[in-house]
């Protein structure tokens, strides 16, 4: 992995890598370099929570260590911020715009070229946001909380665990979308991606009294937007879309949109029920599903009794 240090931070380069919160070093990293480090950090957090789940605390502190001398969750940022720009592929987020455009006309709310709504009537939280000017937050379609485990920005991305966020009371705590992009494969086990999933249904709103009557609020909301590296779905013995229908099912979740590019697999859920945890009828537990030796080992699991 190169990881060079920065002479001038004027030019295309470093106005990637610009943030209210100053970085504490100047750096750029290539294209190469961000996806090994991408990768890297991702096997380190897979091991180590491994360490720390057989209880072995001197591998844990040693796999803590090893995470921050690559340069630790800062760093990992910087590098998904590298993937996240056009020169690498794009944000994510518009594809949901793109799909949202398509449905919600003029009358619910957004016109092309109109000033924006002085505060618009959909509300979108963002787990693991890493910018506050990505297609989604400049869409005026919606209100965005940002947050992250490590915000960018302290004025607009909260500094927060999805996993500890307070439970909402009421439907002004709710959103009406959650997005999860490059979230769950971020998470290092099987059981922790199932409970953030499970752990988006209490954040869901139902529809606003101003937009019960929409139509197309009624077909795209409640939802949620989940973006993946396309191999977690394409390429695992553990996890094929089939399976990922039949787990999200399980939460009250069906599949309204998808798109797989040669990366990334997008897909929009929407919610069809109550959003209160359900008793689930049975745990989606890790079995084979692709046999095949040169397919990866990512998946999600559920499991009763966790929460
Ligand atoms: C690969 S980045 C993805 C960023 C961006 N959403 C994208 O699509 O490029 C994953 C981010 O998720 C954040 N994250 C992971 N678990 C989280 C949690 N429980 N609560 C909030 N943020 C979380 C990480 O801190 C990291 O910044």
């Amino acid at each position: 992995m190169t990881v060079r240090k920065k002479k001038k931070h004027s030019g295309p380069k470093s106005a990637l890598l610009s943030h209210h919160k100053p970085s504490p070093k100047l750096i750029t990293l290539s294209a190469k370099a961000s996806r090994t480090l991408i990768r890297s950090h991702h096997q380190l957090r897979k091991r180590h929570a491994q360490a720390t789940a057989d209880g072995d605390t001197v591998a844990a502190d040693a796999l803590l260590a090893q995470i921050e001398a690559q340069g630790g969750l800062r760093l990992y940022q910087l590098a998904s911020i590298k993937g996240q720009s056009n020169e690498r592929g794009g944000d994510s987020s518009k594809v949901l715009m793109e799909w949202l455009q398509e449905v919600l006309t003029p009358s619910d709310g957004i016109k092309p070229g109109r000033q924006p709504l002085e505060r618009p009537l959909l509300r979108m939280l963002e787990v693991g946001a890493l910018s506050a000017t990505n297609a989604c937050s400049c869409s005026r379609l919606f209100d965005v909380t940002r947050i992250d485990l490590n915000s960018q920005d302290d004025q607009r991305i909260l500094q927060q665990d999805f996993m500890q966020r307070t439970l909402p009371c009421s439907d002004d705590e709710r959103f009406d979308v959650i997005s999860l992009s490059l979230v769950l494969n971020f998470l290092p086990d099987n059981a922790s991606r199932g409970d953030m999933l499970r752990r988006t249904l209490p954040f869901l709103r139902l529809p606003p009294e101003s937009l019960r009557t929409t139509r197309s609020y009624a077909e795209n909301f409640p939802s949620l937007f989940l973006v993946l590296p396309a191999p977690c779905i394409t390429n695992s013995r553990y996890l094929d879309e089939n399976r990922l229908k039949a787990i999200m099912g399980s939460l009250g979740y069906s599949m309204i949109r998808r798109k797989i590019s040669s990366k990334l697999v997008y897909y929009l859920w929407i919610h069809n029920g109550p959003r209160k945890q359900p008793s689930l009828k049975h745990s989606y537990k890790k079995v084979e599903v692709n046999p095949g030796k040169k397919r990866n080992n990512f998946t999600i699991t559920l499991e009763e009794d966790r929460t």
